[in-house]
């Protein structure tokens, strides 16, 4: 199995404020990777740090086999990673046009991409995503919070990441659609061959469509191992600081 992500020993923060310590994480190819942890642990930081966006103090982000320790987030996307950032109450999503429809959303985030491409990728963000299919005439700012959600992964999608990184994606969503987000996260890996980093506070779910999971706690790795073999009581010791 390839290793897509490689964290080593990572110390990282913002400015003086430290937030990650020694953290060591991979992501190999076709795996789902759950990051859990309570409020505060870090995990937004870790995946800030991947991207060039938090201050990495020591140790390494390998992205494909190339170190890619502190490059800016544009350097990384180009490389292949895909941040979709949580954002509350699913609003506010930077990348998004509100003035745009989702089709014309979907079509600006594919710049870059071969022109004969644009048309197979929208299919192919349609295919995870139907609903963005019936939607595509729809300006964004008239989107919920939910939709807005599929169109910030889809924007994500258009180019064909080798890593994508989900931070809380279900939050603030109508249980229903909750799991229909799972399966689609599954679909992306399944259907598109995407590796996925997923932070989660729906940690169940999560770990049932998670290959191998990661607990941080204040900054440091509590456990790594299979995601099948996180149950609630060992989730809760290991939150609880147990
Ligand atoms: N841009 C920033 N500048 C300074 N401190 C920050 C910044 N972003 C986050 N922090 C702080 O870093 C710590 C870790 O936050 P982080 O968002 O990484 O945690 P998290 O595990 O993702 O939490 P949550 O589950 O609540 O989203 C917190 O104490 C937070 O206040």
């Amino acid at each position: 199995m390839s290793e897509v992500l490689r964290v080593e020993k990572l110390e990282a923060g913002y400015g003086k404020f430290h937030v990650l310590f020694g953290v060591d994480l991979t992501v190999n190819s076709g795996e789902i990777v759950v990051l859990l942890g309570p409020n505060g642990a870090g995990k937004s930081t870790l995946l800030n740090s991947i991207v060039g966006m938090a201050d990495v103090y020591s140790g390494r982000v390998v992205l494909l086999g190339r170190d890619i320790t502190g490059d800016p987030p544009h350097e990384v996307m180009k490389m292949g990673v895909a941040y979709v950032m949580q954002s509350p109450n699913n609003f506010g999503t930077p990348n998004i046009f509100g003035e745009l429809t989702v089709y014309e959303n979907l079509v600006a985030a594919s710049a870059g991409v071969p022109r004969e491409e644009v048309g197979r990728r929208i299919e192919e963000v349609y295919s995870i995503f139907p609903k963005l299919r019936d939607l595509r005439d729809r300006k964004a700012k008239f989107l919920s919070g939910g939709e807005r959600q599929m169109l910030a992964i889809g924007l994500g999608l258009m180019k064909k990441p080798k890593l994508l990184m989900l931070d809380e994606p279900t939050a603030g969503l109508a249980p229903k659609l909750v799991s229909d987000f799972f399966i689609a996260i599954r679909d992306i890996r399944d259907k598109l061959g995407i590796s996925i980093l997923l932070v989660e506070q729906n940690a169940r779910k999560a770990l049932e469509i998670g290959d191998r999971a990661y607990v941080l706690v204040t900054g440091r790795v509590r456990y790594s191992g299979g995601a099948k073999s996180l149950d609630e009581a060992k989730l809760a010791e290991l939150f609880l600081g147990g």
